[in-house]
Protein backbone atom coordinates (compact mmCIF):
# COMPACT_ATOMS: atom_id res chain seq x y z
CA UNK A 1 0.00 0.00 0.00
CA UNK A 2 1.14 3.04 -0.57
CA UNK A 3 0.22 6.25 1.53
CA UNK A 4 0.65 9.30 0.80
CA UNK A 5 2.43 11.24 3.30
CA UNK A 6 2.42 14.45 1.94
CA UNK A 7 0.89 16.67 -0.77
CA UNK A 8 0.39 19.70 -2.39
CA UNK A 9 -2.27 20.12 -5.58
CA UNK A 10 -2.53 22.18 -7.84
CA UNK A 11 -0.60 24.94 -5.82
CA UNK A 12 -0.46 28.16 -6.85
CA UNK A 13 0.89 31.28 -4.56
CA UNK A 14 1.13 34.78 -6.38
CA UNK A 15 3.33 37.84 -5.02
CA UNK A 16 1.84 40.45 -6.82
CA UNK A 17 1.22 39.52 -10.63
CA UNK A 18 4.22 37.42 -10.09
CA UNK A 19 3.26 33.45 -9.87
CA UNK A 20 5.89 32.06 -6.70
CA UNK A 21 4.24 28.77 -7.47
CA UNK A 22 2.08 28.14 -10.65
CA UNK A 23 -0.41 25.10 -10.05
CA UNK A 24 2.39 22.85 -8.91
CA UNK A 25 1.83 19.21 -7.84
CA UNK A 26 3.82 17.36 -5.27
CA UNK A 27 2.57 14.32 -4.17
CA UNK A 28 5.16 12.01 -1.94
CA UNK A 29 4.45 8.78 -0.64
CA UNK A 30 5.05 7.44 2.81
CA UNK A 31 8.77 6.57 3.19
CA UNK A 32 9.80 8.22 0.30
CA UNK A 33 12.73 10.43 -0.21
CA UNK A 34 12.05 13.07 -2.46
CA UNK A 35 14.37 15.76 -3.86
CA UNK A 36 13.31 19.42 -5.23
CA UNK A 37 15.18 20.85 -7.12
CA UNK A 38 15.68 23.76 -9.71
CA UNK A 39 17.30 27.34 -9.85
CA UNK A 40 17.61 29.74 -7.98
CA UNK A 41 13.89 31.58 -6.66
CA UNK A 42 12.57 28.76 -9.23
CA UNK A 43 9.67 28.42 -6.21
CA UNK A 44 11.14 25.61 -3.88
CA UNK A 45 11.20 27.33 -0.49
CA UNK A 46 7.98 28.82 -1.58
CA UNK A 47 6.31 25.45 -1.95
CA UNK A 48 8.14 24.13 1.16
CA UNK A 49 6.51 26.98 2.89
CA UNK A 50 2.76 26.13 1.73
CA UNK A 51 3.27 22.84 2.49
CA UNK A 52 4.16 23.60 6.10
CA UNK A 53 2.06 26.10 6.63
CA UNK A 54 4.21 29.24 6.78
CA UNK A 55 2.79 30.68 2.84
CA UNK A 56 -1.19 30.79 2.27
CA UNK A 57 -1.85 29.87 -1.07
CA UNK A 58 -4.13 31.43 -3.50
CA UNK A 59 -5.02 28.02 -5.54
CA UNK A 60 -4.55 24.34 -4.60
CA UNK A 61 -4.64 22.31 -1.92
CA UNK A 62 -2.37 20.19 1.33
CA UNK A 63 -2.61 17.31 2.89
CA UNK A 64 -0.99 15.90 5.09
CA UNK A 65 -0.80 12.07 6.53
CA UNK A 66 -4.35 11.60 4.87
CA UNK A 67 -5.98 15.00 6.12
CA UNK A 68 -6.48 18.18 4.31
CA UNK A 69 -4.47 21.21 5.90
CA UNK A 70 -4.71 23.66 3.35
CA UNK A 71 -6.02 26.12 5.94
CA UNK A 72 -4.81 24.57 9.51
CA UNK A 73 -1.83 26.96 10.52
CA UNK A 74 1.94 25.47 10.85
CA UNK A 75 2.12 24.71 14.65
CA UNK A 76 -0.70 22.45 13.91
CA UNK A 77 0.91 20.48 11.13
CA UNK A 78 3.78 20.60 13.48
CA UNK A 79 1.32 18.70 16.12
CA UNK A 80 0.25 15.94 13.31
CA UNK A 81 4.36 15.11 13.08
CA UNK A 82 5.77 17.35 9.98
CA UNK A 83 8.64 18.78 11.03
CA UNK A 84 11.09 21.52 9.18
CA UNK A 85 14.75 22.49 9.03
CA UNK A 86 15.17 26.02 7.34
CA UNK A 87 17.60 27.82 5.17
CA UNK A 88 19.18 29.82 7.89
CA UNK A 89 19.89 28.03 10.75
CA UNK A 90 17.10 28.76 13.43
CA UNK A 91 19.20 27.92 16.67
CA UNK A 92 19.53 30.02 20.46
CA UNK A 93 22.77 30.84 19.93
CA UNK A 94 23.32 32.02 23.44
CA UNK A 95 21.36 28.85 24.96
CA UNK A 96 23.73 26.13 25.77
CA UNK A 97 23.54 22.57 22.76
CA UNK A 98 21.86 21.17 25.77
CA UNK A 99 19.68 23.29 26.71
CA UNK A 100 18.26 23.96 22.61
CA UNK A 101 17.60 20.29 22.61
CA UNK A 102 15.34 20.72 26.35
CA UNK A 103 13.66 23.61 25.02
CA UNK A 104 12.51 21.16 21.72
CA UNK A 105 11.62 18.44 24.22
CA UNK A 106 9.66 20.67 26.57
CA UNK A 107 7.72 22.20 23.94
CA UNK A 108 6.99 18.74 22.71
CA UNK A 109 6.30 16.87 25.63
CA UNK A 110 3.67 19.83 26.17
CA UNK A 111 2.07 19.60 22.60
CA UNK A 112 1.33 16.00 23.26
CA UNK A 113 0.40 16.50 27.06
CA UNK A 114 3.03 14.65 28.47
CA UNK A 115 3.92 14.88 31.94
CA UNK A 116 7.78 15.56 32.53
CA UNK A 117 9.52 15.79 35.78
CA UNK A 118 11.53 18.84 35.59
CA UNK A 119 14.74 20.20 34.27
CA UNK A 120 16.42 17.62 35.57
CA UNK A 121 15.01 13.97 33.48
CA UNK A 122 14.64 16.88 30.52
CA UNK A 123 18.62 17.74 30.57
CA UNK A 124 19.68 14.06 31.38
CA UNK A 125 16.86 12.82 28.39
CA UNK A 126 18.89 15.98 26.13
CA UNK A 127 22.40 14.21 26.44
CA UNK A 128 21.54 11.08 25.33
CA UNK A 129 20.00 12.51 22.29
CA UNK A 130 23.19 14.16 21.37
CA UNK A 131 24.51 11.06 22.11
CA UNK A 132 22.93 9.38 19.64
CA UNK A 133 23.94 12.14 17.49
CA UNK A 134 27.87 12.21 18.58
CA UNK A 135 27.20 15.44 19.85
CA UNK A 136 27.47 14.87 23.40
CA UNK A 137 30.64 16.41 24.15
CA UNK A 138 29.16 19.50 22.90
CA UNK A 139 26.27 19.57 25.67
CA UNK A 140 26.90 22.85 27.73
CA UNK A 141 28.82 24.67 24.77
CA UNK A 142 26.87 27.99 23.66
CA UNK A 143 25.29 26.86 20.09
CA UNK A 144 27.39 30.22 18.73
CA UNK A 145 30.57 28.44 20.24
CA UNK A 146 29.46 24.98 17.34
CA UNK A 147 31.36 25.28 13.69
CA UNK A 148 28.61 26.02 11.51
CA UNK A 149 27.88 22.22 10.01
CA UNK A 150 27.22 21.30 13.80
CA UNK A 151 24.50 23.82 14.00
CA UNK A 152 23.21 22.19 11.00
CA UNK A 153 23.10 19.04 12.48
CA UNK A 154 21.96 20.05 15.59
CA UNK A 155 19.33 21.31 13.53
CA UNK A 156 17.98 18.12 12.39
CA UNK A 157 18.28 16.77 15.23
CA UNK A 158 15.82 19.56 17.05
CA UNK A 159 13.57 18.22 14.05
CA UNK A 160 14.20 14.81 15.26
CA UNK A 161 13.26 15.59 18.95
CA UNK A 162 9.97 16.43 17.88
CA UNK A 163 9.30 12.35 16.50
CA UNK A 164 8.19 13.81 13.03
CA UNK A 165 6.42 11.57 10.54
CA UNK A 166 7.26 14.14 7.77
CA UNK A 167 10.93 16.09 7.86
CA UNK A 168 11.25 18.84 5.36
CA UNK A 169 14.56 20.27 5.16
CA UNK A 170 15.30 23.23 2.88
CA UNK A 171 19.53 22.75 1.72
CA UNK A 172 20.72 21.22 4.60
CA UNK A 173 23.98 20.57 3.50
CA UNK A 174 24.54 24.68 2.31
CA UNK A 175 27.52 26.39 2.99
CA UNK A 176 29.30 23.18 4.30
CA UNK A 177 32.48 21.87 3.30
CA UNK A 178 32.82 18.92 1.44
CA UNK A 179 33.25 16.59 4.82
CA UNK A 180 30.99 18.11 6.89
CA UNK A 181 28.38 17.81 3.87
CA UNK A 182 29.31 14.32 3.56
CA UNK A 183 28.80 13.64 7.23
CA UNK A 184 25.33 15.25 7.30
CA UNK A 185 24.54 13.70 3.89
CA UNK A 186 25.47 9.94 5.83
CA UNK A 187 23.18 11.60 8.95
CA UNK A 188 20.31 12.23 6.51
CA UNK A 189 20.57 8.73 4.80
CA UNK A 190 20.35 6.86 8.07
CA UNK A 191 17.46 8.23 9.28
CA UNK A 192 14.74 5.48 9.32
CA UNK A 193 12.30 4.98 6.58
CA UNK A 194 9.31 5.71 8.84
CA UNK A 195 10.32 9.24 8.27
CA UNK A 196 9.61 10.80 5.08
CA UNK A 197 11.80 13.23 3.50
CA UNK A 198 11.82 16.10 1.09
CA UNK A 199 14.64 18.02 0.88
CA UNK A 200 15.51 20.88 -0.82
CA UNK A 201 18.99 20.50 -2.59
CA UNK A 202 21.35 22.53 -4.63
CA UNK A 203 24.26 19.91 -4.58
CA UNK A 204 23.07 17.00 -7.33
CA UNK A 205 25.44 14.42 -5.13
CA UNK A 206 23.71 15.11 -2.41
CA UNK A 207 19.97 15.17 -3.90
CA UNK A 208 20.81 12.43 -6.61
CA UNK A 209 22.66 10.20 -3.93
CA UNK A 210 19.54 10.46 -1.27
CA UNK A 211 16.75 10.84 -3.10
CA UNK A 212 14.36 8.05 -4.49
CA UNK A 213 12.69 10.80 -6.60
CA UNK A 214 13.35 13.85 -8.01
CA UNK A 215 11.20 17.18 -8.57
CA UNK A 216 12.43 19.58 -10.91
CA UNK A 217 11.03 23.45 -10.13
CA UNK A 218 11.51 26.06 -13.14
CA UNK A 219 9.97 29.86 -12.48
CA UNK A 220 7.54 28.29 -10.26
CA UNK A 221 5.90 25.37 -12.28
CA UNK A 222 6.91 21.53 -12.46
CA UNK A 223 9.24 20.62 -15.30
CA UNK A 224 9.69 17.22 -14.66
CA UNK A 225 9.79 14.42 -12.16
CA UNK A 226 11.58 10.89 -12.36
CA UNK A 227 14.42 9.04 -10.93
CA UNK A 228 17.37 9.97 -10.31
CA UNK A 229 18.72 8.15 -13.81
CA UNK A 230 15.62 9.04 -15.37
CA UNK A 231 15.79 13.47 -13.93
CA UNK A 232 19.81 13.35 -15.31
CA UNK A 233 19.43 12.17 -18.34
CA UNK A 234 15.81 14.59 -19.00
CA UNK A 235 17.01 16.93 -21.85
CA UNK A 236 14.29 19.84 -20.59
CA UNK A 237 16.08 19.34 -17.08
CA UNK A 238 20.15 19.36 -18.39
CA UNK A 239 18.71 22.56 -20.43
CA UNK A 240 17.06 24.33 -17.76
CA UNK A 241 18.94 23.44 -14.85
CA UNK A 242 21.36 20.71 -14.85
CA UNK A 243 23.82 22.08 -17.51
CA UNK A 244 24.00 25.90 -15.53
CA UNK A 245 24.97 23.67 -12.48
CA UNK A 246 27.97 21.68 -14.67
CA UNK A 247 28.95 25.17 -15.63
CA UNK A 248 29.37 26.90 -12.25
N1 LIG B 1 7.51 37.29 0.41
C1 LIG B 1 7.81 37.46 -0.89
N2 LIG B 1 7.44 38.56 -1.56
C2 LIG B 1 7.72 38.73 -2.86
N3 LIG B 1 8.39 37.82 -3.62
C3 LIG B 1 8.79 36.71 -3.02
C4 LIG B 1 8.53 36.46 -1.63
N4 LIG B 1 9.04 35.24 -1.31
C5 LIG B 1 9.61 34.77 -2.44
N5 LIG B 1 9.45 35.65 -3.46
C6 LIG B 1 9.91 35.45 -4.83
O1 LIG B 1 9.37 34.24 -5.30
C7 LIG B 1 10.33 33.57 -6.13
C8 LIG B 1 10.53 32.17 -5.61
O2 LIG B 1 11.27 32.25 -4.40
P1 LIG B 1 11.71 30.96 -3.59
O3 LIG B 1 12.50 31.42 -2.42
O4 LIG B 1 10.54 30.10 -3.35
O5 LIG B 1 12.67 30.24 -4.65
P2 LIG B 1 13.71 29.07 -4.42
O6 LIG B 1 13.52 28.12 -5.54
O7 LIG B 1 13.59 28.54 -3.05
O8 LIG B 1 15.08 29.82 -4.59
P3 LIG B 1 16.50 29.59 -3.87
O9 LIG B 1 17.03 28.34 -4.46
O10 LIG B 1 17.27 30.80 -4.28
O11 LIG B 1 16.24 29.52 -2.39
C9 LIG B 1 11.59 34.42 -6.13
O12 LIG B 1 11.61 35.19 -7.31
C10 LIG B 1 11.42 35.29 -4.91
O13 LIG B 1 12.06 36.54 -5.10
Amino acid sequence: MNDIAIAGHGVTVRYGAFHANDDVTLVVPAGERRALIGPNGAGKTTLFGVLAGQVRPVGGRVDLLGREVTRRPAHRRARMGLARTFQITNLFGELTVAQNVQLTLAAEARAHWVFWRGPDMLRDRAVEVLAEWDMEHTADWPVRRLAYGQQRVLEIVLAMCRGPRVLLLDEPTAGLAPADAERLTSLVAALPRSITIVMIEHDMAVAFGLADRVSVLQQGRLLAEGTPEEISADQRVIEAYLGEVAHD
